[in-house]
């Protein structure tokens, strides 16, 4: 099967500044990827080299076989401010589409449009962000591309909102055989749909892989806060961490905290032997 993204060694610096460094992936076509990160990690960096919309500084990059291009008919992208034209009504992003787009998929639209209840004559300018976050996915979808490429697309919309928009990612993939990609802060929701996950921190890939693989090689610790420096030095938890690997090559994201009685902190770290 053809990779939907292959990068590697892929670089990007402005300036003095590296947004995303030596980066390596493989990612299969027919995937739901998430891509996370805290702020800063890199994830919008590399959605924008993916559709072209940026150059790499070293390395490479290949969508779908070939040199990202922008403007591919073949990808779409949904940019983290779910960029709409104010002045236009939602009918008129419809037909701008229609205009634009060879393989537009004119049922797609309205139907997504009657889904999440937009109404066409309003002017896009007077959406609310999860509206024009709906909008433009629904444009994006319409182009029926074959790798979609959504940087925070749920942040705008609301629990019930983001669990439609969610199902209608999944119902996207199974039907048009779609690769989506998208990042998000929001953990919860992408264990929902995704079956592929990249971990970016600090501008490098720290995890990338299948799920189902990912979560049998991943232990999940409880610990106080000031434990996390045992991690680092190899102590105590270490052997609890990876129990199968004695060499130092933990991986640790802290995926929530909970204020405990009498003040302490109590972390829950998800941890990884990522060398093996
Ligand atoms: N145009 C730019 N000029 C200079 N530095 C930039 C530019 N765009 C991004 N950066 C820097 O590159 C790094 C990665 O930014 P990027 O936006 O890719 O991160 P992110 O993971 O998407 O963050 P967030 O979750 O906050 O959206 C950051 O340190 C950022 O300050």
């Amino acid at each position: 099967m053809t990779s939907a993204l292959i990068t590697d060694g892929l670089t990007k610096r402005y300036g003095r500044r590296t947004a995303l460094r030596n980066c390596t992936l493989d990612i299969p076509a027919g995937h739901v990827v998430g891509l996370v990160g805290p702020n800063g990690a890199g994830k919008s960096t590399l959605l924008q080299l993916a559709c072209g919309l940026l150059d790499p500084t070293a390395g490479r990059i290949e969508v779908l076989g070939a040199r990202p291009v922008s403007g591919s008919p073949r990808v779409g992208f949904v940019a983290q401010d779910t960029p709409v034209y104010a002045g236009l009504t939602v009918a008129d992003h419809l037909r701008m589409g229609a205009h634009l787009n060879p393989s537009w998929d004119s049922a797609l639209a309205e139907q997504r449009i009657a889904q999440v209840g937009l109404d066409p004559a309003q002017k896009a300018g007077k959406l609310s962000g999860g509206q024009r976050a709906q909008l433009a996915l629904t444009v994006a979808a319409a182009k029926r591309p074959n790798l979609l490429l959504l940087d925070e697309p749920v942040a705008a919309l609301d629990p019930l909102a983001r669990r439609n928009f969610l199902q209608g990612l999944m119902e996207l993939t199974a039907a048009q055989g779609m690769s989506i990609v998208m990042s998000s802060h929001l953990v919860a929701d992408l264990e929902r749909v995704c079956d592929y996950l990249i971990v970016l921190v600090a501008s490098q890939v720290r995890v990338a892989g299948d799920v189902e693989d990912l979560l049998a090689t991943h232990h999940r610790m409880v610990g106080q806060r000031r434990d996390t420096i045992d991690l680092g030095a190899g102590g105590p938890w270490w052997s609890r961490a990876t129990p199968t690997c004695s060499r130092p090559c933990w991986y640790a994201a802290p995926r929530r905290s909970t204020t405990r009685p009498g003040g302490s902190v109590s972390w829950t770290w998800r941890t990884s032997c990522w060398r093996t």
